[in-house]
């Protein structure tokens, strides 16, 4: 249902389980309300121009990511010429291998999204251009130790449930299932293997389609498993002992590394004391958090290499080609920085190369659509670092939903002198964002100084209970019984406890460079596995000592943060909050769609409406808040002369002033005029508006009596337009033939033409009562050449046999 322009989906749970891809959304039915979201965010996106965003909010197993699968099958029927095309079937296929990727089972959702998503999609001329998919994978932890109640990535069991007998003796997989792999059985070890199986050939395909090469992927994935049962033990001499050395042998041959190579780079630590390396051999613990840190950062730089891939394919007949195959940056980052340098090339010469310039940057800027399906709040037990940065990432969505809707309405309107009857009290969630993520005392910024100087759990939880001991937010009294590594958090959506014991270690998240060593090319005949280190293997290379006690994140860092060789100095957190940022940065400028997800009920039974469930949610996305400002409040406002454009033909137009100091009386007359017959109203809805000083304040019922108004009147004029230039039409092309003296002629074509104009107007008409033609499927069609010459032949023929004037 909609409360005014916000759309409230709620999950039935009718397809629990669903592997949810693009294409298996196919045969899904979509709610007309879905519909609407995506033709008004085109509608708009082609009358403006200006960037539109549909954004998904709720708690975790609220649908996000089943209606953002929706919508944009939508989008490619309504701009993409549907799901039979290339672009369509491509980006169907790049879901799948990430669903698989980037999904697991978690306390609250068995199809957990652990990748928040940013599609943006590219329309051009009202026709879709490209897709780009924008990943933000946090959940790294998840790889080396799901949650009890919890599972691992869901490719893992797919894996192993659905290769061959012979690809899993070529793995070293054989023998293998969750329950003797450490990384698997630390979870719930439950599979449906039947099920896995075939969603693994399904995996398998879309691999193909994206034209990754299938065992490069396995290989590494085969690799992760068999880390987590080596196991590091001190043993008698200096060196530590290894359990599991044929795991270490089968997983040096996966990752074509010799494997004494391998045993020293997770073991040997080198170290810059004043300039001076000095080589020291870790212990055990040491050696099996660098093992753990091997297989976080093996299995995300996969993830990434699959996105950068899935966006760097070259679409047909674009004509930008290949833009960055960063997966972080946004083409509008790349149209900034072209735009940049064009300002900066200059001078004559450069006019044709700015020409062409502007017309690529415009083409990559004139608009996108975006979808973001972002982390939804979630409340497991034991709360982890990626937790907070989830829930982080919820309450800044919340806060984005609070400043468009209630905040900008409420100072727009103290700024303008309205008084208005609806006081529209909401909860604003800043002091939650500020005790996270503040510059100086914020937990995450604490957390950084702590990682800087080596801390401890308890200290840094000792810290933040003193540093915000006035907070209304972080719960000052420890939680019952008493553990000092623990703090619990009020967030909008509820209260979750964090258990701060890996919160140091996981934000740290580097690996060190005698490991990354390992995977030069010269020490590792597998590409793919140096492929993965590739930047940071250049900015090691690039000087000679080799290690020489430098890390690296375990997420890939982008080569150029890396150029001058020197460690990056970003944390986990750090990074994840930048990206935030850019986000929120692309997501200003856009105008927003908003779509807020509910879960039926906490247990995933399909059918079933729990109150409880539902009130909690309700209660925080601020539903009822919404739902009033929308009857009675004014939620919209417009300027003076934008509000006579768009509305001007409501009023009779000789009475329309038409100037920009009459700007204010022409909205008057033509509110006036809207007003003559009012619709009949529900409830407490209001049909009231206010002039401000710069703006007109209108409540949703009036701007949906006015969108009504201009609907009906744009249909009436469009169809007698028609109408008039059909008949217009006819009438030459009867007058020519009687001057050709063709007389029978004649009167066959008009009885023709008749019926096929009066029919073809009458289709027309019904359609223009509901939707624009659609524009043909031009998918990765380029903008036409404007040196390309018409036939001058081809047109004088078309004139003639269609007697048009030339
Ligand atoms: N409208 C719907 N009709 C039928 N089933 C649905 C619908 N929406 C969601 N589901 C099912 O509910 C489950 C949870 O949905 P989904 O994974 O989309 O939630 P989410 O909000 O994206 O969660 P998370 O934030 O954890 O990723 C899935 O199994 C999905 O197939």
């Amino acid at each position: 249902t909609n409360v005014g322009p916000i759309l409230l989906s709620v999950n039935p749970y009718h397809d629990i389980g669903n592997p949810l891809t693009l294409s298996s959304t196919r045969s899904l039915p979509l709610a007309p309300q879905m519909s609407r979201v995506v033709q008004e965010a085109v509608r708009q996106q082609a009358e403006t121009g200006y960037p539109q965003a549909i954004i998904l909010s709720g708690t975790s197993g609220s649908g996000k990511t089943h209606c953002s699968m929706l919508l944009l099958r939508q989008l490619f029927a309504v701009a993409g010429g549907g799901p039979e095309t290339d672009a369509f079937k491509h980006l169907a296929a790049a879901f799948t291998v990430l669903r698989s990727l980037g999904s697991a089972k978690t306390a609250t959702n068995s199809e957990s999204s652990r990748i928040g998503q940013f599609i943006e999609v590219q329309v051009t001329d009202g026709a879709l251009y490209r897709t780009k998919i924008h990943c933000y994978f946090l959940d790294q932890t998840r790889v080396i130790r799901p949650l009890a109640n919890e599972k691992n990535y869901h490719i893992f069991y797919q894996m192993l449930a659905g290769l061959s007998h012979d690809e899993r003796v070529r793995l070293n997989l054989d023998g293998y299932t969750p329950t003797n792999l450490c990384y698997l059985q630390a979870g719930d070890t439950l599979q449906d293997e039947k099920e896995d199986a075939t969603r693994f050939q399904a995996w398998k395909a879309c691999l193909g389609i994206l034209g990754i090469p299938f065992l490069d992927v396995v290989r590494v994935l085969a690799a992760v498993l068999l880390l987590g049962n080596v196991q590091f033990v001190d043993g008698q001499g200096l060196e530590v002992d290894v359990k599991g050395e044929a795991e270490l042998n089968a997983i040096a041959g996966l990752l074509g590394v010799p494997a004494a190579a391998l045993f020293r780079g997770l073991t040997t630590r080198t170290h810059n004391a004043r300039g001076q390396l000095v080589k020291s051999v870790c212990d055990a613990n040491m050696s099996n958090m660098t093992r753990d840190s091997l297989a976080k950062a093996l299995y995300c730089r996969t993830v990434a290499t699959i996105v950068r891939r899935a966006n760097s394919l070259k679409r047909l007949g674009s004509t930008l080609g290949t833009l960055s195959s960063d997966s972080n940056e946004s083409v509008h980052n790349q149209a900034d920085m072209a735009s940049q340098h064009a300002s900066t090339v200059g001078g004559n010469s450069g006019s044709k190369s700015m020409a062409a310039l502007n017309n690529a940057v415009r083409h990559a800027t004139d608009g996108f659509i975006g979808i973001l399906d972002m982390f939804g709040f979630e409340e497991p037990r034991p709360a982890q670092l990626e937790h907070l940065c989830i829930n982080l990432c919820a309450e800044t969505m919340q806060h984005f939903y609070n400043t468009h809707i209630f905040k900008s309405s409420v100072e727009s309107c103290r700024d303008e002198g309205i008084v208005c009857d609806t006081e529209v009290d909401y909860v604003d969630n800043v002091p939650c964002i500020d005790l996270i993520s503040s510059l100086r005392t914020g937990l995450l910024s604490m957390l950084d100084a702590d990682c800087a100087v080596r801390g401890t759990a308890e200290g840094y939880v000792a810290k933040i209970r003193v540093q915000h001991r006035n907070s209304t937010r972080l719960e000052s009294k420890a939680s019952e019984p008493h553990d000092p590594r623990t703090f619990a958090i009020r967030h909008f959506a509820g209260r979750v406890e964090y258990d701060a014991s890996d919160f140091l270690d996981t934000n740290r998240d580097v690996v060190p460079d005698d490991l990354v060593a390992v995977f030069y090319k010269h020490t590792c005949n597998f590409g793919f596995a140096t492929h993965l280190f590739g930047s940071e293997l250049k900015a090691l290379y690039a000087v000679d000592n080799v290690p020489r006690g430098l890390s690296f994140r375990i997420a890939p860092t982008s080569h150029t943060d890396l150029l001058n060789g020197d460690e990056p100095v970003s944390t986990l957190t750090q990074d994840f909050h930048t990206r935030l940022d850019n986000l929120l940065r692309t997501l200003v400028h856009a105008r927003p769609h908003f779509v807020r997800c509910i879960r039926s009920n906490a247990t995933e039974t399909p059918g079933s409406f729990d109150r409880g469930t539902v009130v909690r949610q309700i209660r925080a996305l601020q539903v009822l808040e919404t739902v009033n400002l929308m009857a009675s409040g004014f939620p919209h406002r417009m300027r003076f002369k934008q509000f006579t454009a768009r509305y001007r033909m409501l009023a009779p137009f000789r009475l329309l002033r038409r100037c920009e100091e009459k700007a204010l009386e022409d909205c008057k007359l033509i509110l006036q005029h809207a007003l003559e017959n009012p619709p009949e109203l529900d409830g407490s809805v209001t049909l009231s508006w206010a002039p401000g000083k710069r703006h007109v304040f209108l409540s949703e019922g009036i701007r949906q009596h006015l969108e009504k108004l201009r609907a009906d009147i744009r249909t009436r004029s469009a169809t007698l337009i028609q109408a008039a230039w059909r008949g217009w039409q006819l009438r030459r092309r009867i007058g020519t033939v009687k001057r050709n003296r063709e007389p029978l002629l004649a009167t066959a074509i008009l009885s023709n033409a008749t019926t096929n104009g009066a029919r073809t107007a009458a289709n027309n008409a019904a359609n223009a009562g509901t939707s624009r033609p659609r524009p043909q499927p031009i998918a990765g069609t380029p903008p036409p050449d404007p040196n390309e010459k018409c036939d001058t032949k081809i047109i004088q023929q078309t004139c003639t046999l269609f007697g048009l004037d030339l």
